[in-house]
């Protein structure tokens, strides 16, 4: 009733009903154009085995791109329909009389001989003034120009259904009302894009400079998945005509998380990005599955051992990671590329064609930028090359020599038996001269390039890892004997049961790289890596070093690098050593959309735990919830009666999905069978290989919680609790952080050291 008193309230209702009429006369007419050019497909199709036959294909091709074009504004008109905008700015732009009215929405739309769009693009560049303008003065960028003005109105505009449902008027779009009623949704829709509600501090992100490598330090829930999806949609958007969307890469940590991805990214008019997880990136590139051990193994012997005994995984881990084991691997490729070219020169009948010293200068300075195994087949090529030449020039030589001496027998000596002799045998000592260095043509390059040693990726890096004083010359200068032992044996362990380690990965395509190269077919031009903090400098190296771009945005968040022992533990390193010529930029984020209040100071203070005074505290948008409970039991069965009942109650509030996280898969399965022979709920226990999560009460160990959400989450410890060691207390803020509205901890008395002294958590 209010909205219809509003002045505005008739004028925008006009525009919207204007602007759906205009969709669907649009969609009337590219239904028409796809009937008639389908067809026309058909006819031409059917008239293929005429004499005309590649003009009609041709044809028919060139019809079949038009329908394409067709259906892809088509699925975005389809999309508008319901929702052709969601915002309106009033700007007057300086030297201009009029006050524009610009409608934003997730596509644009034109109509004929008008100049301002019927609907603009969330991504063009006037759209900014929505984000992260205030009313007044103000300006924006477009393609390296300034325009300047006055922005006199922000509006949000609900509109439902195509139904125009409430519209409200802001300044600053944060903390606003679309914002709260977006954010009180359930989590049945994991990501969803978020166009209309995008804050300032986001849109400077979605908008940072792609030419450029940008790290982006996150808190959790800050937005840092969901905005890596509109960094691509803005970016396929602004740079259409110079990338292809299939030059964009999204690396994310596994299968469930693209599953996510994929729903998201149509909505946003964004389809063929490439999606993938690291693992599956290596192997497309290293041209073949390579069978690791379970990426989460090391992560699970360290939450079931202590830290201590683990002090030369922990540190071999590290080192597999770091730029010294590039480096180390880098040296002994350098050694084997100088012993690399024959001690010989290459010969043909006595004469020396290529001497040694030229083919090793060519192999080690003139083709040094090509992989060696390229190198060696170049020189090949130019062998072959000259032999050829001279070759052709040295069989007419000597068959010339021979009949010349034929000749001059013949002139000289008297007919008879000698001088027929004479010349037979000359003759057969020609045809054998001519015999024998055809032979030679034959075989001299193949026994030449023989002597080049052969090489390959998977032999030479193994070779490294399991030989003790190879590894110990390339590796070892600092180095105990400890260390260099450990790593030894626990190569030659893996490499017996035909396995690697997640960390191999980077150093396994590192080698390749260098011998054998890649074909020209790596068209990834533009990567964005989530949950990059479990990222090495080695795997960013080699994804920068093999792409050969700078175009990277790294998106994470160190206070949950639960596998810090392997990821990055500093930005400043990978600004340092994996960027530094680059420009890197690097933006926080600390704002978080996910979780209420309550439930973020909580977790907030488990983090503090980790005394890190660098650490930047995700400041959660004003939304209330409960207190989270903290309850303590005597023992397990008191703790399973109570979270029956506390499921009970969530089912009841009606959150549709229900994450009951413990710290390990062991926990997980023991209450599994609790809740099996309850037979009152159907659990599932959520793992690795899992692709799809909607709703319903599941089981996560801590470590596979990260990225995900769920409407309500219960911490459990029965006897796996959490200590102290920074590792248990990111474990435990992850775990934390995953809920939207509602979270409690259940514990057995005795298993949670992490929480004493922990100032005015709830008992
Ligand atoms: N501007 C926004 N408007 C509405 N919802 C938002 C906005 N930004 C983020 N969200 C929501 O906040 C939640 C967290 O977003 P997302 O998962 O992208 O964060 P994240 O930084 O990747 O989190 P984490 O690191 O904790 O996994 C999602 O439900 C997302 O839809």
């Amino acid at each position: 009733m209010k909205l219809k008193k509003h002045p505005d309230y008739e004028h925008e209702l006009n525009r919207l009903n204007e602007t759906k009429e205009h969709i669907e006369h649009t969609i009337a007419s590219v239904e028409n154009y796809r009937k008639l050019y389908s067809d026309n497909i058909k006819d031409a199709m059917s008239n293929l085995d005429t004499q005309e036959s590649s003009s009609n294909y041709i044809d028919a091709l060139i019809n079949t791109q038009f329908v394409e074009i067709a259906d892809k504004n088509y699925d975005n008109l389809l999309r508008a329909r319901k929702k052709p905008y969601f915002a309106r700015i009033d700007f007057k732009q300086s030297g201009k009389d009029e006050i524009e009215k610009f409608y934003i929405g997730k596509t644009s739309l034109l109509r004929d001989g008008e100049f301002t769009p019927l609907v603009v693009d969330w991504r063009a560049p006037i759209s900014t003034l929505y984000y992260e303008g205030r009313l007044g003065e103000n300006q924006y960028e477009s393609e390296g120009d300034i325009y300047e003005g006055e922005l006199y109105l922000k509006r949000q505009i609900a509109i439902e259904d195509g139904k125009l449902h409430d519209f409200i008027d802001v300044d600053i779009t944060t903390n606003d009302a679309f914002l709260q009623a977006s954010l009180e949704a359930s989590a049945d829709q994991r990501l969803k894009d978020i166009a209309s509600t995008i804050q300032a501090e986001q849109n400077r992100v979605i908008r940072a400079n792609m030419r450029r490598p940008l790290i982006v330090q996150g808190a959790a829930g800050s937005g840092k998945t969901t905005i890596a999806l509109h960094r691509i949609a803005y970016f396929i958007y602004t740079y259409e005509k110079s990338f292809n969307p299939e030059s964009f890469m999204i690396i994310a940590p596994n299968r469930l998380f693209i599953n996510y991805i994929s729903e998201v990214l149509p909505e946003l008019g964004v389809e063929k990005v490439k999606q993938t997880t690291y693992i599956d990136f290596m192997n497309e590139l290293i041209g073949k599955k390579i069978h690791l051990v379970d990426k989460n193994e090391k992560l699970i012997k360290l939450l079931h051992e202590s830290h201590d005994s683990n002090q030369l995984l922990i540190w071999n881990t590290a080192f597999k990671g770091s730029l010294d084991y590039m480096r180390g691997i880098e040296a002994y490729l350098t050694h084997i590329e100088k012993k690399f070219t024959p001690s010989v020169h290459f010969m043909y009948q006595g004469e020396t064609l290529a001497s040694r010293v030229e083919i090793r200068s060519l192999f080690l300075h003139s083709y040094d930028y090509m992989p060696i195994i390229k190198r060696v087949n170049e020189i090949k090529k130019l062998l072959t090359f000259r032999l050829k030449q001279v070759h052709k020039e040295k069989l007419t030589k000597t068959e010339e020599k021979y009949n010349l001496k034929i000749d001059h027998i013949i002139r000289v000596k008297e007919p008879g038996d000698e001088r027929r002799n004479r010349v037979i045998s000359l003759m057969d000592e020609r045809d054998h001269k001519l015999a024998e260095m055809k032979h030679e043509f034959k075989h001299a390059v193949k026994n030449y390039m023989a002597l080049f040693p052969k090489v390959d990726y998977m032999s030479t890096y193994t070779e490294l890892m399991t030989n003790t004083e190879l590894f110990q010359k390339y590796f070892g200068s600092n180095l105990s004997l400890e260390q260099i032992d450990y790593h030894v044996q626990l190569s030659k362990t893996l490499i017996n049961k035909g396995k690697f380690e997640l960390e191999d990965l980077s150093a396994l395509l590192y080698v390749k790289n260098r011998l054998h190269g890649f074909e020209d077919t790596l068209e990834i031009t533009t990567l964005v890596i989530d949950e990059a903090q479990d990222f090495s400098m080695f795997q960013f190296f080699i994804l920068k070093h093999v792409l050969k771009t700078v175009r990277l945005t790294l998106l994470g968040d160190l206070s949950q690098g639960i596998h810090a022992y392997r990821g990055t533990t500093s930005w400043q390193e990978v600004m340092d050593q994996v960027f530094p010529d680059d420009q890197p930029s690097y933006m926080t984020l600390v704002q978080s959309y996910r979780t209420t209040v309550e439930i973020m100071d909580t977790a907030n203070k488990i983090l503090s735990k980790l005394n890190d005074e660098s650490i930047v505290y995700a400041k959660p948008v004003i939304r209330h919830g409960e207190t989270p409970e903290i309850l303590a039991f005597d023992d397990y069965e008191h703790l399973v009666g109570s979270l029956y009942k506390k499921v009970d109650f969530l089912h009841g509030k009606g959150y549709k999905s229900i994450a009951l996280i413990c710290k390990t898969k062991a926990e997980c399965v023991k209450l599994k069978r609790a809740f099996d022979q309850q037979k009152k709920h159907s659990v599932k226990i959520l793992d690795e290989k899992e692709e799809h999560y909607s709703a319903g009460i599941i089981l996560v160990p801590s470590y596979f919680a990260k990225g995900l959400e769920f409407d309500a989450v219960l911490i459990l410890s029965m006897s796996e609790g959490y200590s102290l060691h920074p590792l248990e207390i990111k474990l435990l803020y992850v775990a934390m952080t995953r809920a939207l509205h509602h979270m409690d901890l259940l514990y057995v008395k005795g298993t949670m050291p992490i929480l004493e002294n922990v100032e005015q958590l709830h008992h």
